[in-house]
């Protein structure tokens, strides 16, 4: 298993997914339970700012994701949210619910059920705290990071007709709200870096697969 945390931006679910994809793996991005729980939420017209609101939505909260990193759905209930959770409305309250403490423990379980479920040989798995509080004895664990002025430009040129501010603006806030919760702006002992600031897609793919080989290699 391979475990991946970052910040916004710093391309831990594309990376992740082209990573898993060459190794013949699964690929498990946790941030979208997250932003589905935050989805979930909304829909029942919830406060998500009112943590016991938001854990009374647990309950119901009937959560599933793929793990091919050739294409996977998002589903709550029925409803394939696999778009609307990228939506920037469910970026600007994902941290609000993420922060909650019943909630992390409730994912947690989730991650953890999703990984052993895993029928390829290994699973990615990339999000804030997998290579500290989820899976903190993975074999491989890394920490994604590039420079805030590259995170932004990347997430703007996903978010076509939303202004390269507001964006900047926004992960700004989310990534400084979501480190009050966990540190994923340095690297935990024992977890390797890759900076991706000065590295396309491609180079930062072979630098996490390097870092791969090189702790098979070790491993003997
Ligand atoms: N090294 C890189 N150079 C240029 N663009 C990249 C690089 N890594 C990722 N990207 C692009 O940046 C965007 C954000 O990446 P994403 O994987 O969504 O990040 P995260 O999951 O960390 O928020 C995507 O459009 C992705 O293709
Ligand atoms: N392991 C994780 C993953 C995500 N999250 C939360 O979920 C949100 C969305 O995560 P994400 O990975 O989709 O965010 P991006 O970095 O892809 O924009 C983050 O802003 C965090 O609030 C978390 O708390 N712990």
């Amino acid at each position: 298993m391979v475990a991946i945390d970052g910040p916004a931006g710093s391309g831990k679910s594309s990376v992740s997914k082209e990573v898993a994809r060459r190794l013949g793996w699964g690929f498990l991005d946790t941030g979208a339970a997250y932003r589905a729980l935050a989805w979930h939420a909304a829909a029942s017209g919830v406060d998500t700012e009112d943590a016991a609101s938001v854990v009374s939505c647990l309950d119901s909260f009937d959560y599933a994701i793929g793990t091919d990193p050739a294409g996977y759905a998002v589903r709550v209930g029925s409803v394939d949210v696999t778009e609307a959770i990228r939506e920037p409305g469910i970026s600007a309250i994902v941290s609000a619910v993420a922060r909650i403490p019943e909630v992390r423990t409730h994912l947690i379980e989730v991650f953890r059920a999703i990984m052993a479920a895993e029928e390829r040989a290994g699973i990615v798995v990339e999000g804030r705290d997998i290579t500290t509080v989820v899976a903190p004895d993975a074999p491989v664990r890394i920490l994604l990071t590039a420079s805030e002025e590259a995170r932004v430009a990347r997430r703007s040129a996903e978010l076509v007709g939303h202004s390269v501010s507001t964006t900047g603006e926004q992960l700004r806030r989310r990534d400084l709200a979501d480190s009050k919760v966990v540190d994923f702006m340095n690297a935990a002992e024992g977890v390797t870096t890759v900076d991706s600031t000065e590295l396309d897609f491609d180079q930062t793919v072979e630098a996490v697969i390097a870092v791969i080989r090189d702790s098979q290699a070790h491993a003997g």
